[in-house]
């Protein structure tokens, strides 16, 4: 069967479909499909359960702190709340029916299949049945087909019931003794959500500290606060290999030493859902770790593709922000185009850890003449009176040719909240001289950015 229509959104991320719905109600005949759950990896697998399991577990964590501080608590955690939250109230039992019919209302034609390019224009659709449907889309076709768990070619790994993402975040019962593999922001995350529901946690890291591309001011903080939640951090290490039997796990190291425990995630990078796109029929390489796109988000004539395969942060907020530029551009609108200088991120661990636009060491590497300014957060008058989990950092990366800010990071309480002031500093490029002249209010732990600022010198 073949059809005619103006634009196919293939994958439908948040991106996706936050884009196939603007076409939609501007008058587009739109041909939406996604594969699987309508909204993507975010919803369903990502942020939004992950962040519930979060939010648990720092209420168990400030409980904690009042001992000392404002009396005694006994807190009895209890994962079934939890879990509940995650099935019925973010993801309807990981049902998208809800975001279909959304969809469908805009307007669009909304099919659960596989998608894939079949030259310029043209995208077949396989249906869970089996039936394939040709759609040809007069105006051209959207790419947001986002990433799945990386399999890692450890020995064994691949005949042993190890969790990734997807898994666990459906857990109704924790296991006594978890080994992560991944320190990045799922490791990390997901880590101090179970240690802190008091299961046994080794996380094991192959780059010399977790959190890698984070300042190392950044990702020390967060190790320590995992450390004190128990955790066993593990970083520089090689994985062998790794097997399953009597329901526990064993991963032996590089180096001899053996991990047991009852239950492995798999946290160690994406793959991009590049391999079986049909990419090779519009002359793009499957291979690809990422696809090139332009500032309007075009890989090609009458092609846009948005979301993590752009490869300029695998977040759902540049997911969004690219859905809306190459919204204007499939509508022939215009509009400020991509850029990237100011992209912000926040790995949700307690202290919580955001950055933007470079690191101290991305800057030097770019030949920029940097000076940086950090300062402690519990030496600022908030960070001390706050007491217990009132530890951080700010750090911000000064170009001190131009005389502004091209990256800064916030570890702390509310550190992402914190953040928001200095990703406008990097965005709109304020000189460091106007924010010096600002009046930061006392005692908030932003003002700790004013000592941050002195540091430049
Ligand atoms: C555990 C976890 C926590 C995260 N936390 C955060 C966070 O706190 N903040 C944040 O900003 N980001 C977070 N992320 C990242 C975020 O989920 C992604 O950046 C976001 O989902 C955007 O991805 P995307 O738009 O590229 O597509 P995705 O969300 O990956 O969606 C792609 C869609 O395409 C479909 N698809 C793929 N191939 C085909 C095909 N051939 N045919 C049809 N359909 C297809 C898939 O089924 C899927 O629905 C997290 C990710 C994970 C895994
Ligand atoms: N709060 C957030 O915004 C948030 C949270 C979770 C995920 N995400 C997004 O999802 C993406 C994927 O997250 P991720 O944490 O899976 O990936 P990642 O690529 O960010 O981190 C993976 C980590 O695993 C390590 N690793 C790789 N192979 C290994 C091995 N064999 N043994 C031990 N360690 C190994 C890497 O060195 C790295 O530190 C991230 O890039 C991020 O953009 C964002």
């Amino acid at each position: 069967m073949s059809t005619e229509c103006d634009l196919v959104v293939l994958g439908l991320g948040p991106g996706g479909e936050a884009l196939a719905t603007g076409a939609a109600r501007a008058g587009l005949r739109v041909v939406a499909v996604d594969k699987h759950l309508v909204g993507g990896e975010c919803p369903y697998y990502g942020c939004i359960p992950s962040k519930m399991m979060v939010r648990a577990a720092d209420l168990l964590a400030e409980a904690s702190r009042v001992d000392g501080v404002a009396g005694e608590t006994s807190v009895t955690a209890s994962w079934a709340p939890v879990a509940r939250r995650i099935a019925e109230e973010a993801t309807t039992h990981w049902d998208d029916q809800v975001a279909v019919d959304r969809l469908a209302d805009a307007g669009a034609t909304v099919l659960h299949g596989t998608g894939r390019l079949a030259g310029p224009g043209v995208v077949e659709v396989t249906a869970p049945d089996g039936t394939v449907t040709t759609f040809r889309a007069a105006r051209g076709v959207v790419l947001n087909p986002g990433t799945r768990p990386a399999r890692l070619p450890i020995e064994g790994l691949a005949d042993t019931p190890y969790w990734t993402n997807r898994e666990v975040v459906q857990v109704t019962d924790l296991p006594g003794s978890l080994t992560v593999i991944g320190g990045g922001p799922i490791g990390a995350e997901i880590t101090q959500v179970m240690a802190r529901f008091g299961v046994r946690v080794t996380l094991l890291e192959a780059g010399p500290r977790i959190l890698g591309p984070l300042e190392p001011e950044a990702s020390s903080v967060v190790a320590d606060a995992l450390v004190a939640d128990g955790v066993r951090v593990m970083a520089g290490v090689e994985i062998s290999s790794v097997s399953h039997a009597d329901g526990t796990f064993t991963v032996t190291l590089g180096d001899g030493q053996v991990v047991h425990s009852d239950r492995l995630l798999v946290a160690a990078g994406r793959t991009p859902n590049l391999d079986d796109l049909g990419l090779e029929t519009v002359g793009l390489d499957p291979s690809a770790r990422s696809l090139e796109v332009d500032e309007r988000l075009r890989a090609g004539d009458g092609l846009w593709a948005i979301g993590d395969v752009t490869g300029h942060g695998a977040f759902t907020h540049v997911s969004m922000y690219q859905s809306a530029i190459a919204l204007r551009d499939v509508l022939g609108e215009d509009g400020a185009p991509a850029a990237y200088h100011a992209v912000p991120h926040v790995t949700f661990t307690d202290p919580e850890a955001g950055g933007v636009g470079l690191t101290e060491q991305q800057a030097r590497d770019r030949g920029l003449s940097v000076r940086v300014g950090t300062t402690p957060l519990e030496q600022s008058s908030r960070g001390w009176l706050h007491g217990p989990g009132g530890t951080g950092v700010i750090k911000v990366v000064e170009d001190a040719e131009r005389g502004v800010l091209v990256g800064a990071s916030v570890v702390g309480p509310a550190g992402g909240e914190i953040l928001g002031h200095l990703a406008l500093a990097v965005h709109a490029e304020v000189p460091v001289a106007t924010l010096r002249t600002m009046i930061y209010a006392y005692p908030t732990f932003h003002r700790a950015i004013e000592s941050a600022l002195d540091d430049l010198g």
